[in-house]
């Protein structure tokens, strides 16, 4: 049985579907977590933080204003972060205890609307590890670690944040003071964007345009500081402030910064990879593209985030639909539970599935991240490109499916979902962000797209590079339908390779008729996109085909049929998405289709003992849920009635607006 710490009596709908679950829920939590020893490290790091009353906010963030809802967020990260270093002492914590605490599990419940430190802790410190040299190390990273010092990382301008090769900020190199003096030439130069930038950080990694002894070398990361380390006033020269109200995040304090003619040391731009002597000499690193590897290392972990998101969704919405009764199906008889509508199973079960998928297809691209990045440690570049593709596309798909899911599940809510107390809309807030940070999803697309076309272009050998090795099976065509996952995923590589193959003969035909390569690339990128997005489902398909394979060697019967039921849900879910394209690129028929349509049916009718014991089994504390439909005890009404009370409007029986200006109106209608 699943553990909660909510003592309330629990809704009967929901006892119900915990005991006609047919699997054991804490197996599956062990699962997920990793095993029985990481659940009790979660839950023991949950209390810690969940448990202390200095975290505790007594008024919903939602009624305080933009500033006090900052300077409550800023109260919270320190202690949060206070925390961290403390559990970091007696070595309990690593780099996945700042995921889980900057992410979407404790961090949102921690922080619900965005954390103001975390640019410090996801690319400050990481930039200052990948770029820095050992010197600069010494210098900066334990400064950092305890935070003496509060960095960001700004790289977006007004003008530019997708095509950062045209950022204007310039760092020109004077030689005789072995200085770079920093500018922000006009208006659009100005940075903006960076989180914690507004008035938290003190200290940024600045992208800037490096030039030296009268050449542009390109953008280059410099540390520069911001701000007094006593007084925490901006520095001469130093314009700084914050960005204003957002769709979401409104606690992450994200800033503008400009600069009229900062002097830096030398010493300050981080030269790991390109180097600046004191003469203004400049030392190329072998690629380029080095400067570009934290976007690299967020990409990765936001996949897991997306995950997170989506089981924090899921959970509310799959327990609210257990709850909720409305309608009738049959004459006569009692208003059902709606999860016995089949279309809101089809909202919700689907989506529980992606959760596994995400998060399974996380862990594949974290060890990949590691293997990589321990490569390009021994200066081996050679699959940098199969990284940079596959971060582009899982951070592009999955971010898109959770903001979609996280939306779909609030819709599935009805109007209780729109209620910021179901902390659906904060979430969709959160998540639909990720569309947009860390690069544009459309603009990630096209990378990877870009690296498939070249690979098939050039009938590069695959063998070795496992997201598309699939491509060497190229134009065969698939065998007739068979109902196991394996036959969806070779329909779908089929797909994927018939749309790379087809988008690739549309620019050699635009070419030919006189185009240049890079217009014909723009005039085919909608389909550019389109294959990039399907290889991409395809590979999350097959990352969960084989992690299932594997976890059934060790799984009770029990779970195993349940995580297979879940990897075919998904499976045959990703594949009629694309049902258009199956008929385009295989030999899938219309009848094939059918049977695809009556295998999720047959799911969906299957997973609905479970949907209540699966969502359970991510175990999210009612604290990580933050909502009136998602709690564990199910008291949905009683939730949503106690948190209306907390709106200041009831503090009073008759709002003074009555007299000043509702009730002259009334009278003078008269
Ligand atoms: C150590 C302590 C750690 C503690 C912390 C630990 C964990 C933290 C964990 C969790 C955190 C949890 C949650 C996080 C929660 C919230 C997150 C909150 C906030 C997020 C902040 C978001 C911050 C930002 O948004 S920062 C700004 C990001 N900006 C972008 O991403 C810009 C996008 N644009 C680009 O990337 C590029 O400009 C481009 C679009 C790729 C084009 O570049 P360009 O130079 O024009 O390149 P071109 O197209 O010509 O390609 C040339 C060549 O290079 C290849 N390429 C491109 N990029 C890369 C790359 N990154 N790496 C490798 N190779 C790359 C490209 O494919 C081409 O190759 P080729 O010529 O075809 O071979
Ligand atoms: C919540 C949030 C937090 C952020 N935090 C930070 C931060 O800490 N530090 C930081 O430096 N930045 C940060 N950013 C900025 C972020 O990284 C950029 O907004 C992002 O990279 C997108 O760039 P853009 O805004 O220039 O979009 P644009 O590129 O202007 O996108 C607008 C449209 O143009 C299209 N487009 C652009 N280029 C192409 C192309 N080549 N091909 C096809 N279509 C194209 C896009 O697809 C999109 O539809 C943050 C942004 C947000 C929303």
């Amino acid at each position: 049985m699943t553990s909660s710490t909510n003592k309330g009596k629990v809704n009967p709908d929901l006892i119900n579907e915990r005991n006609k679950c047919t699997f054991n829920t804490l197996e599956l939590t062990h699962l997920l977590d990793g095993d029985e020893v990481k659940t009790k490290e979660r839950k023991s790091r949950e209390s810690f933080f969940l448990d202390d009353a200095d975290l505790k906010t007594e008024v919903p963030i939602e009624y305080l204003s933009h500033k006090e809802k900052y300077e409550e967020a800023v109260r919270k990260a320190c202690i949060v972060f206070r925390k961290v270093q403390q559990l970091q002492n007696e070595g309990k914590a690593g780099v996945d205890n700042y995921r889980e605490i900057l992410g979407g599990q404790l961090g949102s419940a921690l922080l619900k609307d965005g954390h103001p430190l975390t640019l410090h802790y996801v690319m400050f410190i990481p930039t200052l590890m990948g770029q820095a040299t050992i010197q600069q190390q010494a210098e900066w990273i334990q400064k950092a670690w305890s935070c003496n010092i509060i960095g960001t990382y700004a790289q977006t301008e007004l003008g530019h944040g997708t095509f950062i090769r045209g950022l204007e900020t310039i760092a020109t190199y004077d030689p005789k003071t072995e200085e770079f003096v920093l500018d922000s030439p006009t208006l659009t130069s100005y940075k903006w964007w960076p989180g914690g930038l507004g008035q938290s950080a003190n200290y940024a990694i600045v992208l800037a345009q490096l030039y030296t002894l009268g050449k542009c070398h390109g953008i280059h990361p410099f540390i520069v500081q911001l701000r007094d380390e006593e007084t925490h006033e901006p520095l001469s020269g130093i314009i700084i402030g914050e960005i204003g109200c957002k769709l979401g995040m409104n606690t992450t304090n994200n800033g503008y910064l400009g600069f009229n003619k900062v002097r830096i040391p030398r010493t300050n731009m981080l030269m790991k990879n390109n180097q600046v002597l004191p003469d203004g000499t400049y030392v190329k690193s072998p690629s380029s593209k080095l400067t570009y590897g934290t976007m690299i290392f967020v990409r990765v972990v936001l996949v897991q985030d997306a995950a997170t998101y989506l089981k924090k969704a899921a959970t509310i919405a799959t327990r609210y639909s257990a709850v909720r009764h409305q309608s009738q199906i049959k004459p006569n008889e009692p208003e059902p539970q709606i999860i016995d509508f089949v279309t809101q199973q089809h909202k919700l079960f689907p989506y529980i599935a992606t959760c596994f998928a995400f998060q399974y297809s996380a862990t594949w691209l974290w060890e990949l991240y590691n293997n990589v990045t321990g490569e390009l440690e021994s200066g081996h570049l050679d699959n940098l490109p199969e990284l940079h593709a596959a971060s582009c596309v899982l951070k592009a798909v999955s971010s898109a499916d959770a903001a979609l899911g996280v939306e779909t599940l609030r819709l599935a809510c009805g109007g209780h979902g729109y209620m910021t107390s179901s902390n659906l809309p904060t979430t969709y807030g959160l998540v639909t962000a990720m569309c947009t940070y860390e690069g544009e999803n459309t603009v990630l697309l096209l990378q990877t797209a870009r690296f498939l076309i070249k690979i098939w272009q050039n009938k590069t050998n695959v063998t070795n590079l496992p997201t598309v090795r699939y491509l060497q099976n190229s134009l065969n065509r698939n065998s007739p339908f068979e109902k196991t996952v394996s036959w969806i995923i070779s329909a779908l590589q089929q797909t994927a390779t018939g749309k790379i193959d087809l988008a690739n003969r549309h620019i050699n035909e635009r070419v030919k008729k006189g185009e240049a390569y890079e217009d014909a690339w723009n005039n085919t990128s909608i389909e550019l996109v389109a294959a990039a997005e399907i290889h991409g489902r395809t590979f999350i398909v097959e990352t969960f085909f084989s992690t299932v394979q594997k976890l059934r060697k060790q799984t009770s019967v029990e779970l195993g049929t349940v995580l297979s039921q879940i990897l075919e849900l998904y499976a045959v879910y990703t594949i009629l998405r694309s049902t258009g394209d199956l008929l385009r690129f295989t030999r899938t028929s219309s009848q094939d289709i059918e049977l695809l349509q009556g295998w999720l049916e047959e799911l969906l009718a299957a997973i609905r003992p479970n949907a209540v014991g699966l969502v359970d089994s991510f175990d999210m504390r009612d604290e990580v849920l933050a909502s009136t439909l998602g709690a564990y005890d199910g008291n949905v009404y009683q939730r949503l009635f106690e948190e209306a009370q907390k709106s200041p409007l009831n503090s009073e029986p008759v709002n003074k607006s009555f007299h000043l200006y509702l009730k002259p109106f009334m009278k003078s209608n008269l």
